[in-house]
């Protein structure tokens, strides 16, 4: 199963995108093992609209016409539902078991992301309750990712 990201927004050169990249080429190494496969990282460019709720239905609009049909869509939002590091692996890997051809990860940019994605989405999970910047996001979901992979894999890396 191929493994992306949307990211609304675009991350520039600095220590935010070498940390993220960093976890993402572990993954990329070490997930065909396991049977997942970096896909794209996919960045949506934030939205000039004046009003938010134009800005996220943009955005929103960008993003599901580039995500390919029968695809997981997974939603990263403070008040989704939080799982451990095993479970998430677990629901990966249950993923991969279905067949499923690609699995996509979605970030929203400074407005959050729109209504329209959530009716889409397959789930929505939190990384804790508090709200952090998307630059930072993006490198937590990578390190999860490669931590989803070490836990598969049964590799030391990821320790209880
Ligand atoms: C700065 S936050 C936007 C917050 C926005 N005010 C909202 O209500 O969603 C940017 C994005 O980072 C992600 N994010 C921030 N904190 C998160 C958390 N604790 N868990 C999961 N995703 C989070 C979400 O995808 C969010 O849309």
């Amino acid at each position: 199963m191929r493994v992306g990201l949307f990211a609304v927004g675009r991350l520039k050169s600095g220590p935010e995108k070498d940390l993220a990249a960093r976890y993402f080429d572990r993954f990329a190494k070490a997930g065909p093992a396991v049977g997942l496969e970096l896909a794209r990282i996919a960045e949506v460019a934030e939205s000039r609209a004046s009003n938010a709720e134009t800005r996220k239905r943009e955005e929103a609009a960008m993003l599901l016409k580039s995500l390919a049909e029968g695809s997981v869509l997974i939603l990263l939002d403070e008040r989704g539902k939080a799982l451990d590091s095993e479970a998430f692996a677990n629901l990966l890997g249950a993923y991969r078991d279905q067949g499923k051809r690609e699995l996509m990860i979605a970030i929203g940019g400074a407005d959050g992301l729109d209504p329209a994605l959530y009716n889409r989405a397959d789930a929505t999970l939190c990384l804790g309750k508090m709200t952090w910047p998307h630059q930072l996001v993006r490198t937590l979901i990578a390190e999860q990712l490669y931590r989803a992979v070490t836990i598969l894999s049964g590799h030391p890396y990821h320790r209880v």
